[in-house]
């Protein structure tokens, strides 16, 4: 039958040609057209893989998360399908990263392909969080803003807001002797206090100051709704669109409620920085700092800094420096009230180093056991145990398995912190867990064999990435982070005693607060009592100053 039809065909197609002279070229070109096709189909990514297995999921509700913290749903998972976990839902394609390995291989080394965010309904286009940088996707905008972040918080100039930061601790110091049992409060307003000097010029009111508040708002609505898929319409974008009156669309109202305080935020200790440099009050600060520059057509000024960018950069060191600080604070004051032995071990080298004196910044070199603590205490009850989301802009494979283009990446850090063969006995608080590394690392301490005491590479190894962040979108702000933990950690030890309550038979209250299951993970409240160490504590705090 082919064979008939074969020579009709031909016949056809010769009788079709306008002429036999046009044959070649015509040849050419369809050569050329069909071969750019066949090259093209050779090239695409294609599953040449299968995906990472995963949990089964529901229609409608995704798969099935029986804990209210995603990292604990995350191990379960890992422990079923390994360091590569895969699920789908309504469209949505995520994957979660439970190994180190994976996590470097992907953030890091093919960093380019993983650097952006994906677009988070809930976060960005209900709550309003388009202006934090953590939640730009890659382009024009992001590297602007970034830019200028580098510009202030980079490794070399972080040092330069030290005396800022003694500044609070000192406050701290003074209002925790008057009200030891309102710890809590006093570490938000200092941490605060930090971030609203340097970026706004404000100072802080002893009592209630309207932005430690606004701030304390709004990181509790960010964080909350941090984690993806948290909330519905993070899923089912269109959700966003249901008017707030609705039955059941409570979640819209209290976002609207957010929305408010997060442009609140945004705007008012912006437009107070920007009054007082146009009335000549002005502090020195970044925003005043940077508007200056803009105002006066500086010729040192990058130009792809504008108002905007200045604006939303504040905002997001502001949202992004308060909270963090403030969890792994509190989990010090924690560690501090149930391991008695840990809080002795840190006072003896603070003691013997310091001398009865409180602590610079100078001084960290010269105590690597409490450089070691600052570490397990980031390590312990990480600040961000799943960090941000992160996105897979084009294909890709690792391990076997195709990572699809547009997936959700979201890196257990919980897991990563707690692996067992990294971090032996890793639910354990162990004060000296990286004593041998700092020793090793610390050119002046020239601890020749605290390198081999050290162990083996990947053992007890100093956590930096799992805790800060691996790639373009590593955290920014991880400098000036380190020097204030390291600041207050070490005056706090050098003045105050803390010890566990006790209940009414007498007996002493071991705390074990359950930490706050938000992207920002904070320990609930636990009894504990404050006193000052001594009388030359008492003496050492009041001399100095604010
Ligand atoms: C203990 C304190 C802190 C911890 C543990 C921490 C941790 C992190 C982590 C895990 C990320 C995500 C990195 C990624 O996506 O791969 C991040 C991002 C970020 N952090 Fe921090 N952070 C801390 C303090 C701060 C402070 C004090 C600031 C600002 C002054 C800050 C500003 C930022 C910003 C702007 C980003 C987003 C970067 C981007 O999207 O490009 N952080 N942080």
């Amino acid at each position: 039958m082919l064979v008939h039809l074969f020579p009709t065909l031909s016949h056809a197609f010769q009788n079709w040609l306008p002429s036999n002279r046009l044959f070649l070229p015509f040849a050419i070109v369809l050569t050329a057209v069909v071969g750019k096709r066949i090259i093209n189909w050779l090239r695409a990514p294609r599953l040449l893989f299968p995906l990472p297995p995963g949990p089964p999921t529901s229609w409608l509700n995704g798969p099935a998360k029986p804990y209210e913290h995603s990292w604990r749903n995350y191990d379960v998972w890992a422990e079923e399908y390994g360091e590569l976990v895969y699920f789908s839902h309504l469209g949505n394609k995520v994957l979660v990263l439970n190994s180190y390995e994976a996590f470097i291989e992907l953030f890091e080394k093919r960093g380019e392909k993983y650097a952006s965010r994906p677009v988070r309904t809930m976060v960005v286009d209900v709550l309003g969080f388009d202006f934090m940088i953590t939640t730009m996707t890659l382009g024009e905008k992001f590297k602007r803003h970034r830019y200028l972040f580098h510009k202030y918080f980079k490794r070399l100039e972080h040092s330069k807001y030290n005396g800022a930061q003694l500044i609070q601790v000192n406050a701290f110091l003074h209002d925790l002797l008057k009200e030891p049992e309102s710890f809590r409060t006093l570490i938000h307003r200092s941490s605060a206090a930090v971030v609203l000097r340097m970026l706004y010029g404000h100072d802080v009111a002893t009592d209630g100051d309207k932005y430690v508040e606004l701030a304390a708002q709004v990181t509790a609505a960010i964080t909350k709704a941090g984690p993806f898929g948290t909330f519905k319409v993070d899923y089912i974008p269109w959700l966003r669109f249901v008017p707030s009156w609705m039955p059941g669309a409570g979640w819209k109202r209290e976002a609207l409620e957010s929305r408010k305080k997060a442009r609140q935020l945004l705007n008012e200790p912006f437009a107070q920085a920007k009054a007082d440099l146009i009335s000549g009050q002005e502090a020195i600060c970044m925003v005043t700092t940077e508007l200056e520059a803009l105002m006066n057509g500086d010729k040192n000024h990058n130009m792809n800094v504008d108002e905007e960018v200045i604006k939303n950069t504040a905002a997001t060191a502001f949202t992004a420096g308060a909270e963090t600080v403030v969890s792994i604070l509190s989990s010090f004051f924690l560690v501090l009230t149930k391991f008695p032995a840990v809080q002795q071990r840190a006072q003896e080298e603070v003691d013997r180093v310091l001398g009865g004196r409180l602590p610079t910044i100078e001084d960290r070199g010269r105590l690597p056991l409490i450089q070691s603590m600052v570490y397990e205490l980031l390590r312990w009850n990480p600040v961000t145990p799943i960090g941000l989301p992160h996105y897979a802009s084009e294909m890709d494979t690792y391990g076997g398995y195709t990572i699809p283009e547009g997936t959700t990446v979201i890196p257990n850090l919980w897991r990563m912190l707690h692996d067992p063969v990294a971090y032996p006995e890793p639910n354990t608080f162990k004060i000296d867990r990286f004593l041998n590394r700092i020793l090793a690392n610390e050119t002046h301490v020239r601890d020749k064999n605290a390198r081999e005491r050290a162990g083996p590479r990947g053992v007890n190894s100093i956590p930096d990435a799992a805790i800060f962040g691996a790639g373009r979108r590593a955290c920014p702000g991880k400098y000036i982070a380190h020097d204030f933990i390291f600041l207050m950690v070490t005056s706090v030890l050098a003045t105050f005693q803390v010890t566990r309550a006790v209940n009414e038979a007498g007996q002493e209250i071991d705390p074990n607060p359950d930490y706050t299951p938000f992207l920002g993970s904070h320990p609930g409240s636990f009894p504990c009592v404050i006193t000052p160490r001594s009388p030359e504590a008492v003496r050492l705090i009041q001399e100095n100053e604010i």
